[in-house]
């Protein structure tokens, strides 16, 4: 077993439910050897958890941020992203992070999707979720619902329609993905009476796409593309933003999910959950996504040689 992949996991915000989550994995991954990268005070090391580490800049109290740890959790990002990149990782599985105690700590910081991107020099990350069969990428991220529209530019569409299929083949062992593409405005436009945003780029990309051998069909309406009957046989949905897509994702699969960084030089998968700042402490945080991402991360080592 000496050649098991090393994961690398950053437990994300030390007053979140990140460290107990890693804390609490225990024997369940012997197919791998995990590392975690964080203070040692905040993460026992056993027979299972290597510990790499980085220590707090100020005391944790579970449930209290502190802005003084900012840089810590950006340290511990930056040592897993070196370590993937010098092949000491094979990748790297992220706690969650608070994006707000960051920012008022004076970095400017909008994800880790964002933030891993330009550690590694990734032009165009795309931030996927998956659970189960259910696969919901996006085509913008992190912004003001105030800045969407004018982000959904036909080159930024088509980069990530190039990247998801690529990813989709590597990674899943998908020939032919068959991808789903929402509209943006209510009704995907309605013909241009709610919006001109599919007729001008949406459709556009999507047919010069096809011609090009991609498997799209869309713009459709998003209210009804989560449907069963729609999604069936679909390998992915991409949506135009944030909460047009992963509101439902979370409805179907909160907990077991995983959010996985498409589009990066390395391998990243993360929680689908935040930092649960309320239960912080308590021992009662669900474990599941992380155990998900970990699976994930070790799989997609497996197939995106
Ligand atoms: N991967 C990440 O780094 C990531 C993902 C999502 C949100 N966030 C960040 O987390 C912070 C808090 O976000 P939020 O409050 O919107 O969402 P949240 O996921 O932290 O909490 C939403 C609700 O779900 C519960 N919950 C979350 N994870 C749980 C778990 N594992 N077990 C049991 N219950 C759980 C919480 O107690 C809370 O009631 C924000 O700064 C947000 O940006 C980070
Ligand atoms: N958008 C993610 C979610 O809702 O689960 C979350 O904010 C984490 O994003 P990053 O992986 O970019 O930190």
């Amino acid at each position: 077993m000496t050649d098991r992949p090393r994961i690398a996991i950053t437990p994300g915000e030390p007053a979140g439910i990140g460290p107990e989550l890693v804390a609490r994995l225990g024997d369940a991954f012997p197919q791998a050897r995990l590392v975690a990268i964080g203070d040692p005070a905040l993460l026992p090391a056993t027979d299972h958890l290597e510990i790499m580490a980085v220590k707090t800049a100020a005391p944790v109290t579970p449930g209290v941020l502190d802005p003084r740890n900012a840089a810590y959790v950006l340290e511990t990002l930056r040592t897993a992203v070196s370590g993937c990149q010098d092949g000491t990782f094979q990748a790297m599985v992220t706690g969650p992070v608070h994006k707000g105690v960051i920012n008022e700590a004076g970095h400017p910081f909008s994800g880790h999707t964002e933030y891993l991107a330009a550690l590694t020099g990734a032009p165009m990350p795309v931030m996927m979720l998956a659970a189960g069969s259910l696969r919901v990428a996006l085509v913008t991220t992190h912004l003001p619902l105030r800045d969407v529209a004018d982000a959904v530019t036909a080159e930024r569409l088509e980069t990530i329609l190039r990247i998801l299929d690529h990813d989709l083949r590597r990674f899943y062992a998908i020939e032919q993905p068959r991808i789903l593409v929402a509209g943006l405005n209510p009704h995907a436009g309605e013909s241009g009476h709610m919006g001109r945003e599919e007729i001008e780029t949406i459709t556009p990309v999507i047919e010069r796409l096809r011609d090009a051998g991609l498997d799209l069909t869309g713009p459709l309406p998003a209210d009804t593309l989560f449907t069963p009957g729609r999604l069936d046989g679909a390998d992915a949905v991409l949506a135009m933003y944030h909460d047009q897509g992963l509101p439902v994702l979370k409805h179907v699969g909160f907990g077991r999910a995983v959010n996985i960084t498409l589009g990066l030089p390395i391998i990243r998968t993360s929680v689908d959950h935040g930092t649960a700042l309320d239960i912080a402490g308590r021992g009662i945080a669900d474990t599941g996504s992380m155990r998900a991402a970990i699976e994930e991360a070790i799989a997609m080592g497996r197939t995106g040689r």
